[in-house]
């Protein structure tokens, strides 16, 4: 396909997740560093991948991505949290002469924890490789008609999979990973972007499969400390609500994520289909937009597109963390 922009490589910078049993907590430790995440949390997560084995799907869905990725340049893949390294990544662009790079990153809204630590990753392994290539960051693309038209899909999908008495008056239940409040609040250039945003894919995706249909926004996924506030209803709660005001069947759609990775898996396979079980409630999960068709032809799409005008520095700021969860002594690498 060729550029515009005279980008000479595509860079897919995504989250990382362990690929086996001794990768879980090296990797979580990575994640959660001066992030003030309760030690019980971090437990009970690290239980969540055991239970898989100790293997994040994430890894292979961005080896499938990129597979299916057909934009006419070199691929590079490079991870916030685990192997492949962004910088190991960014030392190898570097060593290959790439000289202008496009950032793909695998998480389509607004919000510090979805773009700011992108970038601030992505400059911090800049910084770290001399001659490293510019990296331009690819935009938002949470209303992209590539990412919408495969959630439709996959939300379609999910409904016929529920059985046929429930179909027509089962909800549309879309989730997102819950933020603190003090995150959504200075999200985007505005603040509250991450919400909005998620609100507008999902009245989009909802107007493809059936306008007329009632549809909820709900999170998942919640850590941090319980007195700190963060984006509610959860999603099991909600379906507790639901069943009692006579809601019978619910289908998850997690338009906040690109790929059926940890979240997904056990948030809401595990978790949320436990809670729908109880109550006798049916449920079905629709698939992430992973490699659909439409959201590979997207990244195409945005590399033709005029190059994006990038984030101001002030937007989506690090929120102010208590005094108590910051690390006293700054970790190597720094605050990732
Ligand atoms: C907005 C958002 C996205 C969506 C955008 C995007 O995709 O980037 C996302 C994605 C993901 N989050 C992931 C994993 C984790 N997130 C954690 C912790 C946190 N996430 C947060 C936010 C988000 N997270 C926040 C505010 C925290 C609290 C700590 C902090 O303030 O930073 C923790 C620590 C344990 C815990 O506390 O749960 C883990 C293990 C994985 C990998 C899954 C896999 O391995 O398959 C993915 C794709
Ligand atoms: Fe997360």
């Amino acid at each position: 396909m060729g550029s515009t922009n005279g980008y000479d490589a595509l860079l897919v910078v995504s989250f990382g997740g362990p690929e086996g049993p001794e990768d879980v907590m090296p990797f979580l430790e990575n994640v959660v560093r001066g992030r003030g995440v309760p030690r019980e949390r971090l437990l009970e997560v690290e239980a969540h991948y055991q239970r898989f084995g100790g293997v994040s799907p994430i890894n292979r869905q961005c080896r499938d991505l990129i597979a299916a990725l057909d934009v006419g340049l070199p691929v590079y893949w490079g991870n916030r949290n685990w192997h492949p390294f962004l910088e190991d990544t960014v030392r190898r662009m570097t060593e290959d002469g790439v000289r202008k790079a496009a950032a793909l990153v695998t998480a389509a809204y607004s919000s510090y924890s979805s773009c700011r630590q992108y970038l601030d990753d992505i400059a911090r392994a800049r910084a770290a490789v001399p001659g490293a290539p510019e990296i331009v960051k690819l935009r938002h693309y949470f209303d992209h008609p590539g990412f919408v038209t495969a959630m439709a899909d996959h939300t379609r999908a999910a409904l016929a999979r529920l059985p046929e008495g429930e179909r027509d008056t089962a909800r549309l239940v879309f989730t997102a990973h819950s933020i603190p409040l003090s995150m959504a609040r200075t999200a985007g250039p505005a603040g509250g972007a991450y919400e909005a945003q998620l609100r507008e894919t999902a009245a989009l995706v909802t107007e493809r499969v059936d306008p007329e249909r009632a549809f909820d926004l709900v999170w998942q996924s919640r850590s941090g400390p319980p007195q700190v506030p963060w984006l509610e209803p959860d999603v099991c709660d909600h379906l507790e609500a639901l069943h009692a005001d006579g809601v019978r069947a619910a289908v998850l759609v997690p338009i906040g994520f690109v790929s059926d990775h940890m979240e997904v898996v056990y948030d809401l396979d595990v978790e949320a289909a436990a809670t729908a079980d109880k109550l006798g409630m049916a449920l079905s999960r629709a698939a992430t937009a992973g490699t659909h068709p439409a959201f590979v032809s997207m990244v195409g799409e945005l590399l033709a597109e005029p190059e994006p005008a990038g984030c101001a520095a002030t937007c989506c700021p690090a929120p102010v963390r208590p005094a108590s969860s910051r690390p006293s002594v700054p970790a190597p690498g720094g605050d990732r």
